[in-house]
């Protein structure tokens, strides 16, 4: 893939707004660089004494218009650059937002929410503020030196006063060029650690409730403003070397108004040069002054946003780890039994492997019971046969097609995953459910809610299913959440379902009646249940006990209970104990 370079891009889709406004720019430069033309003028003649009430008259309308029409040109061409200013700036929102969710789980346990949510903000504000601004002050001040320059020359004022009295402007660029990068990498610093501190206060507010729960309202303070004075620190880095720059620019402006002054006041007594000629210069190097304090505005705004462009191109130009292959292809999964062989996983190439040689043949239609220690790999396992994360070549196979020749919206649509802590949006209950088809027919909510033992508590709220939910579905119980998110995966009726730890938040009766509605429900589908508390996959066609991400026992319930030196049987004798402790019913 190409790396991606949006200003470009988008310049080239653009550049008529561009054209246009640098139009407008020019007529307004023509238009204002009478101003001082026109006073140099009105100056000779009052020297001479030829000035009447008509022309005061006359000099007074001339400088109304000519003030009227600059303004009036150069904010048609401010319009012009702000708005696509503002085009770049939804564009490039949409596309980041695009291109973000076509990201696989690698990429956001690499990027926090906050740091993705200062790309979104931060970074693109800069670059679009930086070129709205450094357009408009760029071509205006290239503009006004030009004309200012042309119209010294016409109005007779000597070149060489003109060149020693603009000398010292032409010293910027090198300033530029030495101070730039030093700003680039301070400014650099500070979105980096901006980026830390929305990342931190993210997390923070996310984990408020339990930040409250623990009193440790001082250690969340203490280290929220650790982030904090790093930002204030970068930023007077920052600000130390930008203001100095800042402040130059206006010292070399001042510079050549001296030189204009002194150089300029002589020539005029010495006779060689008129009172008007010398008035209009000195107007002339002042009006150049602003527009050259602008254009060391920008640059140095320019360079700060460079860093964000940067981070922006790299942030477009990199690819999805999981892409689809390029013959990849939709299958029907209805009648696919799942092959896995010889599976063996590793998340980091240093590290050892999750997963080593799983061997499993899911028949289409059988219900497969998975238990083990919690880390033995079990989510991982999951995580290969949805390809979130891509297993090695021939290892996964839906009928006779390796998954990753699976168009991954064929795998996605008909393999429903149903995890441990499901997110909830802060939408309705009757959206959140039907999430994957929002018009699906209240009737199937309903049908999907009754079997994920959920019904009976959205009938009682006020609202019942179109109830909204509190951000991230705080409105409900912890158990509540994970039956709504148990009828999200229910509703799509896919011919996989994968529960994974989906019932462990609700009691022993309730876990009860959600398999016993799931195994009439899934009848002849193919059903996957991770599950810590053998009650929940008990019933399963095969069960599968991992254990340090090696399958240590597989049989039917009855044939693993034989086996007493196993895990399984182990795992049992407990749960067994501890619920008849739960019941009272212990001899012990
Ligand atoms: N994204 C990841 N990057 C690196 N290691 C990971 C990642 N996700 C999980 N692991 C590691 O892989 C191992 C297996 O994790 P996995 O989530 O598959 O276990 P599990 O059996 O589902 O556990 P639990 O029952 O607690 O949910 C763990 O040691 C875990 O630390």
């Amino acid at each position: 893939m190409k790396p991606k370079r949006i200003l470009l891009d988008f310049f080239r889709a653009t550049w008529y707004f561009y054209l246009l406004s640098l139009c407008f720019h020019l007529i307004s430069n023509l238009i204002n660089v009478f101003y001082p033309k026109v006073l140099g003028s009105f100056t000779d003649k009052l020297q001479q004494g030829g000035l009447t009430h008509d022309l005061i008259i006359h000099y007074s309308v001339l400088l109304l218009l000519i003030g009227a029409g600059a303004v009036l040109f150069n904010g048609i061409a401010m319009y012009f650059i702000m708005y696509v200013g503002r085009k770049f700036e939804f564009n490039v929102r949409g596309g980041l937002f695009q291109h973000f969710t076509g990201m696989g789980e690698r990429f956001y346990s690499k990027n926090g929410v906050g740091k993705l949510l200062s790309y979104f903000m931060n970074d693109v504000t800069a670059v679009r503020e930086s070129i709205s601004m450094g357009f408009n002050a760029t071509t205006n001040a290239a503009m006004l030196i030009i004309s200012a320059v042309t119209m010294m020359i016409i109005s007779g004022i000597p070149v060489y006063l003109i060149a020693a009295s603009v000398f010292p402007l032409l010293l910027i660029p090198f300033i530029v060029v030495y101070l730039g990068p030093i700003i680039r990498k301070r400014s650099m610093e500070v979105q980096e650690a901006l980026g830390t501190m929305t990342e931190t206060a993210e997390e923070q507010f996310g984990g408020i409730r339990v930040t409250k729960k623990f009193a440790v309202e001082p250690i969340m303070n203490e280290r929220f403003g650790k982030t904090v004075e790093q930002i204030r620190r970068n930023q007077l880095r920052l600000v130390r070397v930008s203001s100095f720059f800042q402040a130059l620019i206006p010292l070399l402006g001042t510079i050549a108004l001296i030189i204009a002054l002194a150089l300029g006041g002589y020539l005029t007594i010495t006779q060689h040069v008129s009172l008007g000629n010398f008035v209009a210069l000195t107007l002339y190097v002042r009006m150049m002054m602003n527009p050259l304090q602008q254009i060391g505005n920008v640059i140095n705004s320019i360079q700060r946003s460079r860093a964000s462009l940067e981070r922006l191109n790299a942030l477009l130009s990199q690819q999805p780890d999981i892409v689809e292959n390029d013959g990849a292809k939709a299958i029907d999964l209805s009648h696919a039994d799942i092959k896995i062989e010889n599976l063996t996983f590793t998340y980091n190439p240093d590290s050892a492997p999750v997963l080593q040689d799983i061997n499993v043949h899911i028949k289409s239609g059988m219900t497969l019971g998975i238990i083990g220690r919690t880390g033995s790999g079990k989510t991982t396992l999951m995580k290969l046969l949805l390809r979130t994360y891509d297993p090695a070549p021939g290892t996964i196979r839906y009928g006779d097609t390796d998954v990753r020749d699976l168009t991954l919206e064929s795998l996605r649509t008909q393999v429903a995953y149903v995890p441990q802590d499901g997110f909830l949006f802060s939408t309705t209950i009757r959206e959140n459910i039907a999430f994957y088809k929002r018009d699906s027919a209240l009737s199937d909510v309903e049908t999907a809610a009754q079997q994920a033992q959920i019904y009976s508590n959205v009938v009682d709220l006020p609202d019942r299913f179109e109830t909204r939910l509190g951000e991230r579905g705080l409105t409900l119980s912890g158990g509540q959440r994970q039956r709504t998110s148990l009828a999200r995966g229910l509703i799509k009726n896919a011919p996989v379902i994968i529960l994974d730890d989906s019932v462990s938040a609700v009691d022993a009766v309730t876990e009860k009646d959600i398999i016993a509605s799931i195994q009439k429900e899934r009848h002849q589908k193919t059903t996957i249940i991770i599950a810590h508390r053998i009650s929940a996959i008990k019933h399963a066609d095969e069960i599968i006990v991992l254990d340090g991400g090696v399958i240590v026992q597989r049989g039917t319930h009855d044939q693993l209970l034989h086996e007493e030196e196993g895990l399984y049987a182990a795992l049992h004798a407990i749960q067994e104990e501890g619920s008849l402790h739960a019941t009272g019913t212990s001899h012990s």
